[in-house]
């Protein structure tokens, strides 16, 4: 009867539709009744390994065991093992589900160095949790009509046209201006500017009604990824000479200089090099997006379950 139920449910099935949290190691234990026959109940023990970086599935150990309303004392019926994939979507969810009533609506500020992630990880973030996302300004929602400072315009212009015509305090005066009238509202993933950090009036207008993210990320990545996509956009990198990715590296490590104890002020931090030791992986660019998006989620609910949830004025 045992084995014929056990086929019958095809465990490895559910273990790979099971959720098995982001935990780098650990164990689960689920079980099922089966209707059919004699009401037999399966149990599951599954224990799982640290992901690494050239596997992106975990090879499962199991064992089943089974019991019957009529012979209560659980028979190992078999163990063995199974490929299951680290489904980092469904891992996402799960953990913005856990999140929410902690985040009770209040915005997230990323801030970081330029080529952190702040865009790209805040899309992501915005999408899961269905708030807005505001890059320096431009809101994806409609009720939300911010004067723009994203990326590619300020009043029609690029980013570097506005540092070569105005200067840079003009274009930290805007960022100020947009960041006072974002303070205001809830549910946003908003992108800083890399340099929004550095103006004490900026914090109080992200921490009026949200939690600041740190992207910390290696200089040498964060040089790898503006290198690949060219430095024409970010004018701070035009003062310094020699190849793409040797402007980025000279210019950020001034930067971070200089800035270090400001980004260190965020609520929470996001340390790639520590999600990447945590997760097996030998090189933060082996990270996916959604991976930093998961510990993003989780360090800001290590710092709104420490603050014993909202806390933050008005709320
Ligand atoms: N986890 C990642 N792995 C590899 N590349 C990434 C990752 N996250 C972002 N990138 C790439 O790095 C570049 C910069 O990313 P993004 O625009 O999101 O950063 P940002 O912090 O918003 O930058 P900035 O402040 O300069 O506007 C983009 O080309 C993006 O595709
Ligand atoms: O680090 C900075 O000061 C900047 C970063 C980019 O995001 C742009 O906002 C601009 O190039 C300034």
């Amino acid at each position: 009867m045992e084995a014929g139920v056990a086929c019958k449910l095809n465990y490895p099935t559910w273990i790979e539709s099971e959720r098995f949290g982001r935990n780098s190691t650990g164990s689960l234990r689920f079980s099922r009744i089966a209707k059919q026959e004699h009401k037999a109940r399966l149990v599951v023990s599954a224990h799982f390994p640290v992901l690494t970086s050239s596997n992106r599935f975990r090879s499962v150990s199991f064992e089943v065991s089974c019991s019957s309303s009529k012979n209560f004392s659980a028979s190992t019926i078999e163990t063995g093992s199974v490929h299951a994939p680290y489904d980092e979507a469904l891992v996402l969810k799960n953990k913005s589900l856990e999140v929410e009533p902690y985040l009770n609506g209040h915005s997230i500020y990323l801030v970081g160095l330029m080529g952190s992630g702040k865009t790209t990880v805040g899309k992501i973030l915005s999408n899961v949790l269905s708030y807005s996302f505001c890059d320096r300004g431009k809101c994806t929602s409609e009720s939300i009509k911010e004067f723009g400072l994203n990326k590619k315009e300020v009043n029609g212009m690029s980013v570097a046209e506005v540092f070569k015509l105005h200067g840079e305090r003009f274009f930290r005066k805007k960022e100020t201006e947009v960041l006072q009238r974002l303070s205001s509202k809830k549910q946003l993933v908003v992108s800083t500017g890399g340099g929004a950090v550095v103006w004490d009036v900026n914090w109080d207008y992200m921490q009026k009604k949200g939690v600041v993210v740190w992207l910390d990320v290696p200089l040498e990545a964060l040089a790898q990824r503006i290198a690949a996509v060219g430095t024409h956009s970010r004018p701070l990198l035009h003062y310094e000479h020699g190849d793409p990715y040797t402007k980025a590296l000279k210019r950020l490590s001034y930067l971070l200089e200089l800035r270090g104890k400001n980004y260190a002020k965020a609520n929470a931090r996001v340390s790639l090099k520590e999600i990447a030791g945590k997760l097996g992986y030998r090189d933060v660019s082996d990270l996916t997006p959604t991976e930093i998006a998961i510990e993003a989620l989780q360090q800001i609910e290590g710092y709104l379950k420490e603050e014993g949830g909202m806390v933050i004025a008005g709320l």
